[in-house]
């Protein structure tokens, strides 16, 4: 639906051009996909982003949506091809002068639509986010929830196919920020609109993305299914990120004085489902002390992790034995300590 194929973007810095604040970058997003580009800050996500609906045009490379190079596009048709793509952004952009209702019926006007048209679209769209009773509300009367409701309103309002999403929870509190997501979710879902949204936190991408591209200094460095790249990280940079949500930290009093093998293992699938921290204290006479532990779910799968100490009375290489065992069957161990 979705692809882009070698875009490069450089900014001039006063007369010279720059460096690439996005590299060679080349991915595919399929159509009714949740799409996440996540990074640190400076990353290139927005400039990314921004070259799908061309509000940036890429210094090279092709931008192609439904098999149509919009790169190639200029006046009328790029005009109309916009009007395909929605887009909502961290700090709303909405008319402050104008009411929740004059703000969605300015994108329908935008888009040629009949007063008849707009006089009946507007509140079913404003149903659809939640915002029924807003529709004579400016945006300052608003809490910043509401606010993103509106921007989303007018986002969809003329049925694009796909919904690019500027950090739109970035500017809000953890339960505004997760019942956005959800509505977003809920948009994607019933409507079918492919959704390609850009994040600093992994835990966003989590909770709605299907796949992901981890972005580092304009370029790509991972892609794929979310559980994948929570579950297996490659890339360094990506350790990093899944670390900060999958994180378990331990005190560090309690890190002194440790005495055994203190194992981080990580249960995925089948995995989770077998008991094999009491195999291995019947199979190999080990104590097991399970120290810290929590499941993530991503999507419908889950995710298992575990911080637990493995000790023997008398025979140290039993330890041994019971860690390769838990090896053979998780989906990951980590040695600690010991
Ligand atoms: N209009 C511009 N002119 C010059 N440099 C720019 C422009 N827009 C972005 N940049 C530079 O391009 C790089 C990538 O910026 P971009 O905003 O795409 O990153 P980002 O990953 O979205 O970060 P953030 O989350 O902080 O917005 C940065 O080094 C930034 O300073």
């Amino acid at each position: 639906m979705i692809e882009l194929q070698k875009i490069c973007v450089a900014f001039h810095q006063g007369k010279q051009q720059g460096s690439l604040a996005v590299d060679d970058v080349s991915l595919a997003i399929s159509q009714g996909e949740v799409y996440g580009i996540v990074g640190a800050s400076g990353a290139g996500k927005s400039t990314l982003l921004r070259t799908i609906n061309l509000l940036q045009r890429p210094t090279a490379g092709t931008v192609k949506v439904n098999g149509v190079a919009v790169s190639g596009l200029t006046g009328r048709a790029l005009r109309q091809q916009r009007q395909k793509i929605g887009m909502i952004f961290q700090h709303f952009n909405l008319m402050h002068t104008r009411t929740v209702a004059a703000n969605v019926a300015f994108s329908l006007r935008a888009a040629g639509k009949s007063t008849a048209d707009i006089a009946r679209r507007v509140p079913e769209i404003l149903a659809l986010v939640g915002l029924a009773d807003k529709a004579d509300a400016y945006p300052a009367q608003l809490s910043g929830g509401q606010k993103q409701r509106v921007g989303i309103a007018r986002a969809i309002a003329n049925q694009p196919e796909v919904l690019l999403c500027d950090e739109p929870t970035s500017a809000l509190d953890l339960d505004t920020s997760s019942a956005i997501l959800q509505l977003l979710k809920e948009i994607n879902a019933r409507l079918g609109i492919t959704i390609v949204l850009i994040s600093h936190e992994m835990a966003v991408i989590k909770s709605i993305c299907d796949r992901v591209a981890v972005m580092s200094r304009g370029r790509v460095v991972e892609e794929g299914d979310v559980f994948d790249i929570f579950a297996n990280p490659r890339h360094e940079f990506t350790r990093q990120l899944v670390s900060h949500t999958l994180n378990l930290e331990l005190p560090a009093r309690l890190m002194q004085d440790l005495q055994g093998t203190l194992l981080k293992i990580l249960f995925i699938g089948p995995s989770a489902e077998q008991p094999v921290l009491s195999d291995v204290a019947t199979r190999f006479g080990v104590s097991v002390n399970i120290l810290h532990g929590k499941i993530e779910y991503i999507g419908s799968r889950a995710l298992g992790l575990l911080v637990a100490l493995l000790t023997h009375p008398d025979t140290p290489e039993r330890i041994t034995e019971a860690v390769n065992y838990i090896r053979d069957n998780t989906a990951r161990v980590e040695v600690l300590h010991g």
